[in-house]
């Protein structure tokens, strides 16, 4: 009768088609020698397995980290003061294609430029309070509400009223709109300056108006200003998009930081401007420069969105009061 040794030989030998090296002398009978050709089967130990999963964790970890994540970069701080910080980014070649029809309005190079020096703190109350009056009239019932004084837009619950015919007495002062040609005007100066590009073929474009954005829930899809956006999608004369800050990121409100998505593969990068009273941010409005807001998640953000255009066709006029009697 085969012994327990022999019984497993022959079933390794079945298993692996090779006859195993054993000496079959009397002395082994009790003590083969290892049927595996390399050596016993390795015992793993507890803390071999352990260390081995914690392995295979980090590198899951890793992978994800770099695909899900968004890697974050502060691009204006609200603390520091900017004399001017300026970014370039590859131009969108729809959108290059698109302004190359317009002689001395092409940038040097696409991007982004961030300045704390052109609007003083008093212009930048002025418009404040400007927009906190005419706000105070109206207002969506969700949490973006728009004020544009060129077409007398005014958001009001889930719609708009032209606050011009609506309103008995107006509330934009003649000072008011002195300081805003003034503003105006120096952000054009600025943005010809930054991109290179001929101040007088750069016009003023609609839509050019204030907003406050709030934590409020959205009733409409108007008061969705969390969205990635491409300036030159949503509003198609749009070649150079200006954001004027008219309060601060930090004190008068909490989220509210404006991001530009710089790569929408992953890993996603970011870079933020945190909302500074003054501060002045402008930017090419092509596909180069993807961005949206961030939720704010207390008090009131406002700020102007202030566009030009290369295209003469699609310019608007500074507001004036004579206008709208
Ligand atoms: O208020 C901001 O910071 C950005 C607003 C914006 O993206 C827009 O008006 O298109
Ligand atoms: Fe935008």
């Amino acid at each position: 009768m085969a012994s327990d040794d022999t019984k497993q030989i022959k079933y390794r030998r079945k298993q692996f088609g090779k006859k195993p090296d054993i000496k079959e002398d009397a002395s082994s009978k009790n003590t083969p020698t290892s049927p595996y050709k390399y050596g016993p089967m390795p015992k793993f130990s507890g803390q071999r397995i352990i260390s081995r999963l914690v392995m295979i964790a980090g590198v899951l970890v890793y992978v994800w980290y770099f695909t899900k994540s968004t890697q974050e970069k502060v691009f204006a701080k609200h603390d520091t003061i900017y004399h001017g910080r300026g970014q370039h980014v590859e131009c969108d070649p729809d959108y290059l294609k698109e302004i190359q029809h317009y002689t001395g309005c092409v940038p040097k190079k696409c991007g982004r430029f961030v300045t704390d020096r052109i609007v003083t703190d008093h212009e930048a109350d002025v418009l404040l309070w400007l927009a906190k009056r005419g706000m105070s009239y109206a207002g969506s019932n969700g949490g973006a509400s728009i004020m544009d004084l060129h077409s007398g837009a005014l958001s009001y619950k889930d719609s708009f009223i032209n606050f011009y015919k609506s309103i008995e007495t107006t509330f934009v002062t003649p000072t008011d709109l002195k300081i805003y040609h003034i503003v105006r005007q120096n952000i054009q100066a600025a943005i010809a300056d930054f991109f290179g590009i001929n101040i007088n073929k750069l016009h003023l474009t609609h839509p050019t108006f204030f907003s406050r954005l709030t934590s409020k829930e959205a009733t409409n899809i108007h008061d969705e200003y969390w969205h990635v956006h491409v300036d030159k999608h949503t509003y198609e004369s749009f070649h150079y998009t200006s954001l004027l800050y008219l309060n601060d990121y930090g004190t008068d409100f909490q989220g509210g930081r404006f991001i530009f998505q710089d790569n929408l593969q992953s890993p996603k990068t970011n870079s933020s401007v945190e909302p500074r009273k003054g501060r002045v941010s402008m930017f090419t409005s092509g596909a180069e420069n993807p961005h949206f807001v961030e939720r704010v998640t207390e008090g009131e953000r406002f700020a102007i969105t202030i566009s030009f255009t290369c295209d003469e066709t699609k310019k608007i006029s500074d507001p004036s009061l004579d206008d709208k009697k």
